[in-house]
């Protein structure tokens, strides 16, 4: 059993695009840690989204790809999951529910803010008006979008501020409780003053989730980031506590990637 602190852990994980020689995540093992934020950086093409979305096996929508090793998702009760091995369709649900994915580019559905929110529990068979309505607030407190949104939470999603539908699209995502969320690069569209607000969003949410994020703005993984990953090619360079990442990298590739020296 791992050590109780890790909620996920990628183990000897590779994985082959369809057609491609070379792997392009090459035996990863990379730990997640509980309640605490890990960053994942590195040059484009490296292999962040890769990893980041095989975390909650986003990457079975394309198919063709193949992987190897394992990556676990530990219980509550120490029990633990290899996620690689699900295969059916109410798993793969419950899956997506434990582990929640923020996307770049916000992603609100085509309906009201309240459905946008609800939808997700309706889909885990929360049926009953009062239960939604206080999970929907809940959720929407819970992204600190509450106050934006309460006086209009019968109107589209579609006609809020990119920072306020990616606050949305976090509510979406906590409202299922996940016990991990995934975040792909979730500032990079928006401006300094939403992108703030977002940080400090998932600065509070780690009291309640682990977090792992990828991003390209080093003062942002450097600011948020309890942990930090640095890929290169596929490969894990370097994973340490942030500070030690930044202020005294073991790895020279490390160091010449922080300091600006290639990327
Ligand atoms: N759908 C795909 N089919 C084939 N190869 C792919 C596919 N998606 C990514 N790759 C390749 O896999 C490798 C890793 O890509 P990935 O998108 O995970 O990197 P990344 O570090 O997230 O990059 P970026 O920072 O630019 O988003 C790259 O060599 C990329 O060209």
């Amino acid at each position: 059993m791992a050590d109780k602190n890790v909620v996920m852990e990628a183990k000897s994980f590779s994985f082959f695009y369809p057609g491609a020689e070379a792997p392009s995540l090459n035996k990863i093992d990379l730990p997640v840690m509980e309640n605490k934020i890990t960053a994942m950086i590195g040059p484009s093409g490296c292999g962040k989204s890769t990893l980041l979305r095989s975390m909650n096996r986003i990457h079975d929508l394309y198919p063709g790809n193949t992987y190897k090793g394992e990556i676990n998702l530990y219980k509550a009760d120490g029990s633990k999951e290899n996620i690689l091995k699900i295969k059916k369709e109410n798993d793969f649900i419950r899956l997506r529910q434990e582990v929640g994915m923020i996307f770049q580019k916000p992603t609100p559905f085509p309906m009201s803010i309240f459905d946008n929110v609800a939808y997700g529990l309706r889909l885990s068979g929360v049926k009953n008006r009062t239960e939604l309505a206080d999970r929907v607030e809940h959720a929407l407190k819970g992204a600190a979008i509450w106050k934006e949104t309460k006086e209009r939470l019968g109107e589209s999603a579609l006609g809020m501020s990119g920072g306020q539908q990616q606050r949305l699209c976090i509510a979406r995502a906590v409202a299922l409780k996940p016990r991990v969320l995934l975040f792909d690069e979730p500032t990079s569209a928006l401006d300094p003053i939403s992108t703030g607000a977002i940080e400090e969003l998932i600065s509070e949410l780690k009291k309640e989730i682990s977090v792992v994020i990828v991003t390209h703005n080093m003062q942002q993984a450097s600011r948020l980031s309890d942990y930090t990953a640095f890929m290169y090619l596929g490969e894990l360079i370097e994973y340490d506590d942030t500070e030690k990442i930044f202020l005294n990298p073991g790895k020279k590739l490390t160091e010449d990637y922080i300091t600006g020296r290639f990327g």
